[in-house]
């Protein structure tokens, strides 16, 4: 039903309690892992393939994008360093990105839905996707109506993401939950399978504007959605945790969520990204750390 859904066909179900301080204790339980210097690397390596790096300021300017695009596509003069997934700017910055990244296997995506708010009708949601869309959009991060979703109202939110899902055409489709305004663990199990139900290809932890934002135990909640519904429907669904993620700490240890979670076949930048802003200088810096002796490659995050 991902794919396809209808608007107005909001198939109600139930779905599990979350025990908050289980999932909680589990999340920071896989943080206390302790990885041997071969597998941090291949980590540190995997977590730059699966960033969106990312600009939403209001100042942003063509140069500062351009800037960006050259830090994505070559984060580290070494070879071996990969290119980071996608740039995530707003939609008037596209076709610089775009341009800039033009041939080189980085995607652009540009966040839309009258981003951050959402707070406007449909019909300018759905006109701000499309335009993304025509300026080269590659992959559209829309935010959910959480005020409709706070009053309850499922069968909204499900038609408004299936409808931004239509305007998307061929561009991939991450759909924001905001988190940090849902209030509760069990609303935000509820909103990934909604997002997922209506034919979000990724979702996405929050939108960087407001605290708390993405956490490992609010990730951990959204994994264990998209492993259910992969078990329910053999689809595999993306999950971008975003805002607040600013040390290589921190992405290994929600790389290992997702190991543990979901299994390697997540660990790529088709079923996992970071949006960041920030994170990438950290990571490089804690590569070139880890790096001193000879590297024989991970024995935890083999991938690469
Ligand atoms: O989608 C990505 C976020 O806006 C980035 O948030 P951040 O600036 O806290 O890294």
């Amino acid at each position: 039903m991902a794919r396809g859904a209808r608007s107005g066909q909001y198939p109600d179900f139930s779905a599990p309690a979350v025990d908050r301080v289980m999932v909680e204790e589990r999340a920071a339980a896989l943080g206390k892992r302790s990885l041997k210097k071969e597998a941090k690397v291949a980590g540190l390596k995997l977590a730059i393939s699966m960033m969106d790096l990312t600009t939403l300021e209001g100042r942003d300017s063509s140069g500062k994008v351009l800037q960006l695009c050259q830090k994505a596509m070559r984060p580290h003069e070494r070879a071996d360093v990969p290119a980071c997934a996608a740039v995530c700017v707003y939609p008037t910055l596209v076709p610089v990105a775009k341009k800039a990244l033009a041939g080189s296997g980085v995607k652009v995506a540009s966040v839309a839905t009258a981003f951050p708010s959402g707070l406007s009708p449909l019909s300018v949601k759905l006109a701000d996707v499309r335009e993304a869309v025509a300026l080269g959009a590659d992959e559209i991060d829309m935010v959910i109506d959480r005020g409709a979703m706070l009053a309850g109202k499922h069968g909204s939110v499900f038609d408004e993401i299936v409808a931004v899902k239509e305007a998307c055409g061929e561009a991939h489709l991450k759909v924001i939950l905001e988190t940090g305004e849902l209030g509760t663990y069990d609303r935000v199990r509820k909103a990934s399978q909604i997002a997922m139900l209506a034919g979000a290809d990724f979702i996405k932890t929050s939108t960087g504007k407001v605290t708390p934002a993405a956490t490992p135990a609010v990730t951990l909640v959204m994994l264990e959605a998209i492993r259910d519904f992969y078990y329910a429907t053999g689809k595999r669904i993306g999950m971008k945790p975003a805002g607040g993620i600013r040390t290589a700490k921190q992405a290994l240890h929600y790389l290992v969520l997702v190991k543990e979670t979901l299994g390697d076949a997540w660990l790529n930048a088709d079923l996992f990204r970071f949006g960041a802003s920030t994170l990438l200088n950290d990571v490089l810096m804690q590569l070139e750390k880890e790096r001193t002796g000879a590297y024989q490659g991970g024995d935890y995050f083999s991938k690469d």
